[in-house]
């Protein structure tokens, strides 16, 4: 009885409360760089947090009332930027760690923003087109007293899309009265969206294990990869490593996974998944999401959700390369036993942050009115992750810390020197 509180106990000490550990981590990047104890009191909360309840008429003609955050962590840099998250597991703990995790991204790819998230409490998989579009404007309607192109620009994020951009750049030009497209990024291109977003989160985690690969001495032709998460960001990294000559023997969604030591056929998985990301209720013969985790290989990309890579688990990773493409899927405790058993673990904060970098080109083409080629953002793109990955790694290199507490201190560096230069410390 005694032993089995205990491991409850090691449990819950491991903290899988996001906010907290990101918290932790941003009070050990200031103290490694010699910032006193007042840049941890202004860093480790957002300095805005705003709860809404949003009541939005349904079909069947009944009220329901939404719940809905939008939390903006630092405006040190620049205005606050980042997702909104439509999800039944939204909570204000989680949102305000993703605003956290939003300026520290930004700071490491050194765009000029702070960090800004969002979020509804809800299922859209169980909601109508109509219902979706009454949520998404009754969200802008509650938040336009913070939000706007020069305060707090949103972008997509969990089973949210550029449908719902467009619904919420709709609202809020028709508030403000008159055309705003670079109030929100990720919309769809005739409406001012950039060439490059949909894929650009997949294209910076590319990025990212292209350069850890070469780190690692690993080829990507050949190389077995699993990917939990088959959304915008997992699906188009799966087909951009099949098109690198990666073997793809795993994939997973919200239902189960999929695995084939040979290789899955990912097209034909890309033509079959559903606009949530969802393509494992369509076999018979799926594995557990866990399972996945577990699976022999040699990158492992968690493209879903947090908390996927625990003490409980970290053991059992195989890969030799683990890239977070998803926000906060591994914990502090199981960084620290991958990185004692030597696997290269690509941060979040660095690894999904191609998805920001081109919302904010898009922002950049929306404020100058002239528009990129595909070409030019992807070369764009190419050049800000590459330089952050080699900055990250040299950082990690030379005050030997992971390359997750590497990334902390360059973003963490930033807001701190701006804040300074501001007078606010
Ligand atoms: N879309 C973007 O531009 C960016 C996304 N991210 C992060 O990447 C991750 C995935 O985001 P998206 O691909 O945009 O979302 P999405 O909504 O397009 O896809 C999410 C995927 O995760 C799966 N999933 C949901 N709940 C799950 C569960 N309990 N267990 C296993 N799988 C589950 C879904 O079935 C779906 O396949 C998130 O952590 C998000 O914050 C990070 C940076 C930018
Ligand atoms: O594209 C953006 O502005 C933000 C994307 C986002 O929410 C994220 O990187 O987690």
């Amino acid at each position: 009885m005694g032993i089995i509180k205990d491991v409850q106990a090691d449990k819950e000490k491991e903290s899988l409360n996001l906010f907290q550990s990101t918290q932790t981590i941003i009070k050990e990047a200031l103290n490694k760089l010699g910032y006193s104890e007042e840049f941890f009191e202004l860093l480790k909360e957002p300095v805005r947090m705003l709860t809404v309840r949003i009541p939005i008429q349904m079909d069947d003609g009944s009220v329901k009332v939404f719940t809905g955050y939008r939390s903006q962590h630092n405006d040190a840099v620049g205005p606050t930027k980042g997702g909104v998250r439509f999800h039944p597991e939204v909570s204000e703990d989680e949102v305000k760690a993703l605003s956290i995790w939003m300026s520290l991204k930004c700071g490491i790819v050194n765009l000029p923003y702070g960090g800004g998230k969002g979020g509804i409490i809800c299922d859209p998989r169980e909601m109508s087109l109509k219902e979706l579009e009454r949520l998404s404007r009754g969200y802008v309607r509650a938040v336009s007293q913070i939000v706007g192109p020069t305060k707090d620009i949103p972008a997509p994020d969990v089973f949210t899309n550029s449908q719902i951009m467009a619904w919420m750049m709709d609202e809020y030009s028709r508030l403000r009265e008159f055309d705003s497209p670079g109030f929100i990024t990720g919309k769809p291109l005739v409406l001012g969206g950039s060439h490059g977003r949909e894929t650009a989160t997949a294209r910076g985690v590319t990025i990212c294990i292209e350069e850890a690969a070469k780190k690692k001495g690993i080829s990507l032709a050949g190389a077995r990869v699993v990917i939990q998460g088959f959304g915008n960001a997992g699906s188009f990294l799966a087909k951009f490593m099949h098109d690198a000559g990666a073997k793809v023997i795993g994939i997973s969604d919200a239902y189960g996974a999929l695995y084939d030591a040979d290789g899955l056929d990912i097209d034909y998985l890309l033509d079959r998944r559903d606009s949530f990301g969802t393509v494992t209720t369509l076999f018979t013969n799926t594995i557990t999401n866990k399972e996945l985790l577990a699976l022999d290989c040699d990158i492992l990309v968690p493209a879903a959700i947090s908390n996927q890579i625990t003490a409980e688990n970290a053991h059992q990773i195989k890969a030799s390369i683990v890239v977070e493409a998803a926000n906060g899927p591994t914990t502090i405790e199981a960084t620290r036993i991958l990185t004692e058993r030597g696997v290269l673990l690509v941060p979040d904060v660095l690894a999904s942050a191609g998805g920001v970098t081109v919302s904010y080109f898009e922002w950049v083409q929306n404020n100058q009115g002239y528009y990129w080629s595909e070409e030019e953002v992807a070369e764009r793109l190419q050049k800000v992750m590459v330089d952050s990955f080699e900055n990250t790694f040299q950082t990690a290199l030379v005050h030997n810390v992971d390359m997750r507490l590497a990334a902390y201190m360059i973003g963490s560096r930033k807001m701190a020197e701006a804040s300074r230069f501001r007078g606010w410390i």
